[in-house]
């Protein structure tokens, strides 16, 4: 299992953000993708995702991917279980249950709630939840920590090692200091620096 980027380079609105960005990640392994704000950290992770074409280079995966970005896209009517059974089958998700899920980020107390009724940092863990539920081996996480007080992302970080100590990928982009011990760190310098 592998997520890897070869020389990548990434253009938005017509300029150049980062140039010849190559790492490799097997199975177990992590990075954090650091940089100050408007780099390309999140354009980043949305090339690993697929979601964005790099302008020069090569992104192989060979596994599913789960993306947890800024918008959750859960249904606000909904409650949080119902949302999460509804992302799951479409993720395809295999193994990992959705009260498993949100156990693992608290919130099963939760699970009858509608999402509209979720503060910000609630959200953020639901979404983290549709990650962990999707059973898929890459994670790509966009700013994982936003929004989280100190316990959650004290729980967000045991979940990461948890899901590299069985063979899963992580890829994070992320201002506040995460515990991820071993990663690798993707440096991005504005063109100003390349
Ligand atoms: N759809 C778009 N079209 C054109 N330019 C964009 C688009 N989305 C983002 N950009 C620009 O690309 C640059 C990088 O954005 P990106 O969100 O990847 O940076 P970031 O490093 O994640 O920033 P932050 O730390 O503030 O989250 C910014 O200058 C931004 O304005």
């Amino acid at each position: 299992m592998s997520l890897a980027f070869r020389r990548v380079a990434c253009d938005r609105g017509g300029r150049r953000l980062f140039d010849d960005v190559s790492f490799a990640l097997a199975a177990g392994e992590a990075a954090v993708v650091a940089g100050p704000n408007g780099v390309g950290k999140s354009s980043l992770i949305r090339i690993a995702a697929g979601l964005l074409p790099p302008a020069e280079g090569e992104v192989t995966a060979t596994e599913r991917i789960a993306l947890l970005a800024e918008a959750a896209a859960l249904d606000a009517e909904r409650t949080v279980r119902e949302g999460l059974a509804f992302w799951a089958a479409l993720d395809g998700a295999d193994g990992v249950t959705v009260a498993q899920a949100l156990d693992a980020v608290g919130l099963a107390a939760l699970a009858g709630v509608p999402v509209r009724m979720l503060s910000t940092g609630q959200r953020r863990r639901v979404a983290m939840a549709r990650v962990v539920a999707s059973g898929a081996p890459i994670w790509l996480l966009d700013e994982p920590g936003n929004g989280l007080d100190s316990a959650s992302v004290g729980r967000l970080e045991a979940l990461i090692a948890r899901h590299r100590d069985g063979g899963g990928i992580v890829l994070a982009a992320t201002h506040l200091p995460l515990a991820i011990p071993g990663a690798q760190t993707i440096v991005l310098s504005g063109e100003e620096a390349a």
